[in-house]
């Protein structure tokens, strides 16, 4: 495992003649204090961190090589590590800092995002109204074509991995399945076609191909027919969560995984008296069970229920409206 991209960090200093000298430095786990648990995945935990010299507390992944290695899951610590390596200038990622490694552990030293994640903070409020929905959505959206734009699927998008940081502001996480296109050719290829090639990220370590599937109640239709996602994918999950954000719970749920594959691929949901009319047309237009005919993230920036929203760094200045 080669600490590549952010193995080493940058300090500014000022030198004896007040000139401005750019360091590299070499982190390691010795500069941070650990603290609490932030979270724990099946071969990963996540602490809060405080880098001893400059006091800046961080989010610290920490994943343990002999689990990484018996569970076979060397393709997706790369894959997660390529992605933030390529997801380095968006305000609405999670950002990796620095890389290192030890005996037993690989670390990935990463933006903290105080807030928790938007489920926690959907769940104390029931439902967001329209205006907190159009702002987070309008996030998620802008994070996903800044996404796309590098050619990176997420495939297991869902509120879970939408975290808030301390500016009540969205970052999107956990990279560890992610899809990634090779080249921006195969991109122009796969949005052409509207399914993904069998690229870098479906294979287990021995090569052996292993599709993966998202969490129940956002994965897509053509995941679970054709094995196949592609960026349209990221967009059925995007209209589940705006659906969730103003109904306060996911439009397919039921009570296995099964019968909630049954109603995803037989579009089996409903919308509850008083759901907004244009919120309504928007999620009807993105779970489409046919991929290519979803809206295009273009069209859903120009969607009615996105009048008077702002994208991109305007977005990303505006003051989060309190949640109600
Ligand atoms: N899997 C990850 O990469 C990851 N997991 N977590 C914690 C999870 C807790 C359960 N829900 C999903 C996230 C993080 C990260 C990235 C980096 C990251 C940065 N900040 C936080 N902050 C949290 C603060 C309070 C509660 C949970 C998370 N968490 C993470």
């Amino acid at each position: 495992w080669q600490e590549r991209g952010a193995a080493v960090g940058v300090r500014r200093e000022t030198d004896a003649s007040g000139r401005t000298v750019v360091r590299q430095v070499k982190k390691g786990v010795r500069d941070f204090s650990f603290g609490r648990i932030l979270g724990e995945g099946s071969y990963s935990s996540v602490y809060l961190a405080t880098d001893r010299q400059t006091l800046k507390e961080y989010a610290i992944k920490v994943l343990e090589k002999r689990h990484i290695i018996k569970e076979k899951k060397i393709k997706y610590v790369n894959i997660e590590k390529d992605t933030l390596n390529r997801l380095t200038e968006h305000p609405g990622i999670v950002r990796l800092y620095y890389t290192f490694q030890d005996q037993n552990s690989l670390y990935y030293v990463l933006d903290l995002c105080s807030g928790g994640e938007l489920l926690g903070v959907l769940k104390k409020t029931g439902t967001f109204d329209v205006e907190c929905t159009r702002f987070y959505s309008a996030q998620i959206l802008d994070a996903i074509s800044y996404m796309h734009s590098r050619g990176v699927i997420h495939r297991d998008l869902k509120p879970e991995n939408v975290l808030l940081d301390d500016q009540m502001n969205i970052k999107i996480t956990d990279f560890g399945t992610a899809k990634l296109l090779q080249d921006p050719r195969e991109a122009r290829r796969q949005m052409e076609r509207g399914i993904l090639d069998p690229s870098r990220g479906d294979e287990d370590d021995d090569g052996r191909a292993a599709s993966f599937v998202g969490t129940a109640e956002y994965v897509s239709p053509e995941l679970l027919t054709h094995k196949n996602a592609c960026k349209a994918s990221d967009l059925w999950a995007f209209g589940c969560i705006v659906y969730q954000l103003l109904v306060g719970r996911p439009p397919f749920k039921a009570g296995s995984e099964y019968l909630t594959f049954q109603k995803i691929v037989h579009l089996e949901y409903e919308f509850p008296q008083g759901f907004p009319l244009a919120a309504r047309d928007l999620v009807e237009r993105l779970l489409v069970l046919d991929p290519s005919r979803r809206l295009t993230i273009e069209h859903i920036k120009n969607h009615e229920f996105f009048d008077g929203q702002a994208f991109g760094k305007t977005l990303w200045r505006t003051k989060a409206p309190r949640l109600r």
